[in-house]
């Protein structure tokens, strides 16, 4: 089930996001973020460890791949607005990049 996220938690978590290169936009109510990597072969590892972490929490991102790009967008389709579950796909995305990212 999707968790709202409280307003002060909401501005907090956006900051922290937003400093880590993520932007808001604010009419979908999304995040979104390119994360570059030196090849395919890494881009699609970041892809299939967020994979796993996307089916256990039910929770998956929108997102493209060309080469060693990967475009993300993430909301929360049930209630057309970001929750708990957006910014911790967000963060753990930011982790991983820093082991796989160039
Ligand atoms: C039934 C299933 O858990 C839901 O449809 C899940 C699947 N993954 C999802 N992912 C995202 N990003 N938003 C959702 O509302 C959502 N709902």
């Amino acid at each position: 089930m999707s968790v709202r996220l409280e307003a002060d938690e909401r501005d907090q978590s956006l900051r922290e996001l937003v400093e880590n290169g993520w932007t808001l936009n604010d009419v979908q109510d999304t995040i979104n973020k390119t994360f570059k990597f030196d090849d395919f072969n890494s881009a699609f590892g970041f892809m299939t460890r967020v994979a796993l972490l996307a089916e256990k929490l039910k929770h998956h991102p929108e997102w493209t791949n060309i080469y060693n790009k990967v475009d993300v967008k993430l909301t929360t389709h049930d209630l057309k607005a970001l929750s708990k579950s957006d910014v911790q796909m967000a963060l753990f995305m930011d982790h991983i990049y820093v082991t796989i990212g160039d």
